[in-house]
């Protein structure tokens, strides 16, 4: 209340502290000092100046200090120790012992037993020295008073003045007079000053070293963007927790560094290959990425190990504090307006690898699968290669795109089908579309030899929704699913076994892979899998596989939201380093204004197309005239005939019936399909009695 209003009621002053400081916004003003006890005041006054920031700053300064002086002193100790034993040499081999190295190990142990060879000798020469000593100086003594004697001599014939005979001796003995002065008088300062030296020493050799525990340096050295050293990836091994590693690097000590090799800078990053010692094994370590990631102040994201092929051995990639969160660089296909692709030869530009390295994708006859939880960036990705591959004339789209709102609506014109929507019926259309280049590739599998073709490029965004698709058609065959009745997985089947050799390729990228939504049978026929961050170890086994998985690829530690774009790639098409399973690629992003440019492009580069946005069914077929056609003039002609005859007759719309499909559009008709000499046949005469007994209405029946 301000001191101008006059309160109507009587202020109750506050009971206690405690009750002021609950009431009033400036609390502590109020607090009345006499009554707070004075040991409390202490010893809160101690608990601030205790707990303050700059206290324990310098408390941690101090420490820290203090532990490089000690830590110097240890080291500086041990390296004379070292010098003047055998010490060094044993613990080298002892360290290549455990690392497996047993041929260091003889080196070391020989040069050992040199170095304890000389020790014994320079000894022997020792116990002979008094004596040569003694010898040395009463020589040495003597030749020197003979020759200052000998000048002094040639002086004085010179001067002609005897007294300069002993002249060199007296300034010797004069010099030597000096020299034990200034030693006199320098001693005590030295003395005094001597030891200071020596601390500073061992402080500046223990800061060096760092020789001191981590939580004593100033926080901006304990941010955890140091760079990485073989001291410490040392450390961090020794530090995972598993015992054998433990107790191999203790018998190691600093040559433990042993284990690693050339710590090499890779992209925004370093990598590192590990010996691991015997006993530990590589999953081991695997297992233990995060520990491992924050031992080296790195977040777990930022470390990558990987099984290169020498036994025993972890490559490790380890990122720069932060870099990965920086973004890439722009897609060449943004920036170089001239790009052109080659769909045999060239590769797409897809982004880097984390080595900062271009990743170029080869697409060349490969069915590829692209999965991730949603809204990872899985179709950005996708259209990111086939707009590269839209650079390439020659190469010819059909598209469905399961979800519809318009990612692929750039393709319009570029693409001869696209099918847009979420809907059964979509995933009708679009396991027609599949079906129908099923169709195309039997057609080109069957012409003449060396015939050329185009590549035809059948892709299906958000291919869940196909699987999962619960329709049935009229011969009761599920749309989705994945028994050997189901069109959608049938057809895809049938392109990944036959479609690569005439170039009719199926691009699919799917949602959070369940056996359900991605059956195995099609995760499996992709030649090149990737994967945007996942949900579990089990959706990178089904997205990647279990060779991929088991090598290191682990598309479930992506940050889901963070590593937008970021793929783990393995199988074909990129290069994976040797020994490697799988490669991760930050890839370009490239929006829908982009890709609509990119798109203008491509088209640019064609005849123009037309789009088909609905399956054109063809004419209306009527299936019971269509069987009287094939059946023809003979008697009775056997079902399986029937069907191959049709297929014959329109392919597009009979290639994938069966038995069933014939029963159906029979049944009622009394031309039903009966058994003639054990196998069923379809009989000429009830057909046309079926055809001539029929309402109008029904010979323009639709689709069987
Ligand atoms: N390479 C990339 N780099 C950075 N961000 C990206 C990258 N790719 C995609 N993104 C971001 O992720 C968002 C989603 O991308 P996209 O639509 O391709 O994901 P999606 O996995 O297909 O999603 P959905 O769940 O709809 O299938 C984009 O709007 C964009 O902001």
């Amino acid at each position: 209340m301000s001191n101008n209003v006059v309160p109507l009621f009587k202020e109750e002053p506050p009971t206690s502290a405690t009750d002021a400081a609950a009431t009033t916004p400036d609390a502590p003003a109020l607090v009345i000092p006499g009554r707070v006890p004075w040991w409390a005041r202490s010893r809160n006054a101690i608990a601030w100046a205790v707990t303050h920031e700059r206290t324990r700053a310098v408390g941690r300064g101090a420490v820290r200090n203090g532990m490089y002086v000690l830590g110097g002193a240890r080291i500086t100790t041990r390296r004379a120790w070292e010098s003047r034993t055998p010490a060094r040499y044993e613990r080298l081999a002892r360290a290549a012992e455990v690392a497996g190295d047993y041929e260091a190990a003889m080196k070391w142990d020989e040069q050992g037993q040199r170095f304890r060879a000389m020790r014994h000798k320079r000894r022997m020469d020792l116990l002979h020295a008094p004596e040569a000593l003694a010898r040395g100086l009463l020589v040495g003594t003597g030749a020197t008073f003979g020759g200052l004697l000998l000048l002094g001599i040639i002086l004085a014939i010179g001067t002609k003045h005897v007294a300069d005979v002993v002249a060199p001796l007296m300034l010797a003995i004069e010099t030597i007079k000096w020299i034990v002065v200034i030693v006199t008088v320098v001693w005590g300062p030295a003395m005094a000053v001597g030891p200071l030296l020596a601390l500073a020493g061992f402080w500046a050799v223990g800061r060096k070293r760092q020789a001191a525990p981590n939580w004593t340096l100033p926080a901006a050295d304990r941010s955890g963007g140091d760079p990485i050293t073989p001291s410490i990836v040392v450390k961090a091994m020794h530090d995972l927790g598993i015992a054998p590693m433990r107790t191999a690097i203790k018998e190691m000590g600093d040559a433990g560094a042993a284990m690693l090799s050339l710590i090499k800078i890779a992209g925004c990053g370093v990598e590192v290959d590990v010996t691991l010692p015997s006993g530990v094994t590589t999953t081991e370590v695997q297992n233990r990425r995060r520990k491992l990631a924050e031992n080296l102040g790195r977040h777990e994201h930022e470390v990558f190990i990987t099984i290169p092929p020498a036994p025993r051995t972890v490559r490790l990639w380890i990122a720069d504090s932060g870099a990965l969160d920086e973004p890439i660089g722009r897609s060449p296909l943004v920036t170089d307006e001239t790009l052109r692709a080659d769909y045999i030869k060239g590769r797409a530009p897809w982004g880097q690898d984390l080595r900062g390295d271009a990743a170029l994708l080869g697409l060349f006859q490969l069915h590829l699968l692209i999965t991730g939880l949603s809204n990872q960036g899985k179709t950005a990705a996708l259209r990111a290669l086939a707009l590269w591959l839209a650079m390439d004339p020659r190469a010819e789209f059909w598209i469905a795109d399961l979800k519809g709102v318009g990612d692929w609506r750039m393709f319009l014109n570029l693409a001869a089908v696209l099918i847009e929507g979420p809907t059964d019926e979509h995933c009708i259309e679009a396991t027609e579309m599949l079906e129908r280049g099923v169709a195309e590739m039997e057609r080109r599998l069957q012409s003449p030899e060396g015939t050329d073709f185009p590549p035809l490029i059948l892709i299906v965004d958000e291919a869940q929704q196909a699987f999962m698709c619960p329709v049935k058609d009229e011969a009761k065959n599920p749309y989705g699913g994945s028994k050997a009745t189901s069109r959608y997985f049938m057809a895809a089947r049938k392109i990944h076994n036959q479609g690569r050799a005439v170039n009719v390729l199926l691009w699919q990228g799917t949602q959070d892979p369940t056996d359900q939504n991605l059956p195995k049978l099609v995760r499996e026929g992709a030649h090149t899998r990737a994967s945007l961050a996942l949900g579990s170890e089990s959706q990178s086994r089904m997205a990647l596989g279990d060779k991929a998985v088991d090598g290191g690829a682990a598309p479930h530690l992506l940050r889901q939201g963070l590593d937008k774009g970021t793929l783990v790639v393995s199988s074909a098409g990129i290069d994976i380093p040797a020994g490697q399973s799988s490669i991760t690629v930050r890839t370009h992003y490239i929006d829908t204004d982009e890709a609509t440019v990119i798109a203008d492009r491509a088209k640019a580069l064609r005849d123009g197309v037309d789009t088909a946005r609905t399956l054109d069914r063809g004419e209306q077929r009527d299936p019971l005239a269509d069987i009287a056609t094939v059946v023809g003039t003979a008697t009775r002609v056997l079902t399986q005939d029937v069907l191959k005859r049709l297929n014959t007759l329109d392919s597009g719309f009979y290639n994938t019936w069966t038995f069933l499909n014939l029963k159906r559009v029979l049944e009622g008709t009394g031309a039903e399909p009966y058994k003639s000499d054990g196998r069923m046949v379809i009989a000429r005469e009830r057909l046309a009695r079926a055809l001539a007994n029929r309402s109008p209405e029904d010979s323009a029946s639709g689709p069987a």
